[in-house]
């Protein structure tokens, strides 16, 4: 057990400490001892291009309610990073990783013990595995502590031998819907009728599944069989040992920002998988050709670019394609920019979050039908979930294709864009399909 956790570390909104970091090589594969016995804070972020960092333990937590949260977050990152020395290559730097509730009202109430309206977290300690090799380093507020702790957890996770995968599921004993399927009739033509009236134009409405396990979910184990088959998506946890642990493989990003260059996507539009080639071909010409689904992710498409083109001297929507998962295809757009001035990746992250493929248009007409209809707290699903580090540089993903872990239930969240002429039971179909990711892992 790491002992030092939570000594001396930041928090406050006023408080100024200086961080100290340095890394070394790891020779070892065997880095998923670092989320190993008690520590108040573990995470994971794997990228689609196969990088991955994986850290436990507080070194900073910055924390903030209310409208102006991702402001207060970056006030409070300021002064954390403003006396950062790393020693170390850049990949394997610090970030703050963590996210926001899908809206700032949000309180931490069960399953969401733990997630407040924005939470991040420096961690004491990561890895960090890109093309450019596997990286151990520790984060702390005195080049001794750092150095100790470097050297602890190289000799221990160097001494480790490397466990195979585990393949065990922890067992479904029970679900329990928030919706049933007639409720959800009733809801979508609810939405369909503030459509009708002009009110609305799209929402996106979601349901919430809660599953008892017959056995405790070893998240990481999860995540690494999510991977294998969602290759081309991100891959997350964020866990307190006092609450819950939020995980998934989202195939949507949010954005992500490299010095002016940044970017994101439209993905709203989804048919299911074929059982062969032309049946897959089938389902996606289907959607290319259906005018609603056109008009579904134009929406999407349209906003995205509104709310960047502020911060862009340079804005680009390529061709529409096909996002290809395991269990369901999307209609995908990528979008790139070139950012005119400097900013903070947090400030594309707060203008483009709801973006119509979670939230709806318009926003404040969206928000409202869904406050009215959904009889859950969406939490930190649909949310931005991800790292920025100290350049304000970073990378988000949006909260989908996740659960909520507590104890022996794990809670999972899924929902469909809702427009004219969208029909019940295809709408129904659809958001069966977004629950098989994590679902499949469990049973
Ligand atoms: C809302 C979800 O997915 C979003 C909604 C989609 C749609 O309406 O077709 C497609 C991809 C995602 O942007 C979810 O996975 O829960």
């Amino acid at each position: 057990m790491d002992r030092s956790s939570g000594e001396g570390r930041l928090t406050g909104e006023t408080e100024s400490v200086d961080l100290i970091s340095r890394s070394r090589e790891l020779e070892t594969a065997a880095f998923g001892a670092v989320l190993e016995g008690d520590t108040e804070s573990r995470m994971q972020w794997a990228t689609p291009d196969g990088h991955e960092i994986v850290g436990r333990g507080v070194a900073a937590r910055f924390t903030a309610t209310g409208a102006d949260r991702f402001d207060r977050i970056r006030t409070q990152a300021r002064r954390a990073f403003d006396g950062l020395t790393h020693d170390g290559p850049d990949h394997a730097r610090p970030r703050a990783f963590g996210g926001f509730s899908f809206h700032d009202g949000h309180k931490a109430a069960p399953p969401w013990i733990g997630f407040g309206a924005a939470s991040f977290v420096v961690p004491q300690l990561f890895v960090t595995r890109t093309d450019d090799g596997t990286w151990l380093t520790a984060v702390g507020h005195r080049v001794d502590e750092a150095e100790d702790r470097l050297e602890r957890w190289h000799d221990r996770l160097t001494d480790l031998p490397v466990t195979r995968n585990d393949e065990t599921t922890p067992g479904v004993a029970a679900t329990r819907r928030t919706t049933s399927q007639a409720t959800w009739t009733e809801q979508v033509e609810a939405a369909l009728e503030r459509i009708d009236d002009g009110r609305l134009t799209k929402v996106v409405l979601a349901q919430s599944l809660s599953v008892d396990l017959e056995d405790p979910i070893d998240v990481p184990a999860t995540l690494e069989r999510l991977r294998r088959r969602y290759p081309n998506c991100y891959g997350f946890q964020i866990g307190h040992d006092a609450g819950g642990t939020f995980f998934g493989a989202p195939p949507e990003r949010l954005v992500s920002k490299r010095g002016a260059h940044v970017e994101t996507e439209a993905l709203a539009g989804s048919v299911p998988r074929g059982d062969t080639p032309a049946e897959d071909e089938a389902h996606v010409e289907r959607m290319r050709a259906d005018a609603k689904f056109q008009h579904e992710h134009g929406l999407v498409v349209d906003a995205i670019r509104e709310q960047l083109a502020p911060f862009a001297r340079e804005l680009s929507v390529s061709k529409q394609t096909i996002r290809r998962l395991a269990t369901i295809q999307h209609l995908r757009t990528p979008i790139e920019a070139t950012l005119e001035g400097d900013r903070h990746v947090l400030e594309l992250v707060e203008a483009l979050h709801p973006t119509p493929a979670v939230g709806g248009v318009p926003p404040e007409a969206a928000w409202e039908t869904i406050r009215d209809t959904e009889p859950f707290d969406r939490g930190w699903y649909a949310a931005p979930v991800g790292w920025f580090d100290a350049a304000g540089d970073g990378e988000f993903a949006v909260g989908l294709r996740s659960g909520v872990a507590t104890g022996e239930t794990v809670t999972l969240f899924a929902g469909n864009g809702i427009v004219a002429d969208s029909d019940p039971d295809e709408e129904w179909d659809e958001v069966q399909l977004k629950f098989r990711p994590i679902l499949d892992e469990l049973r």
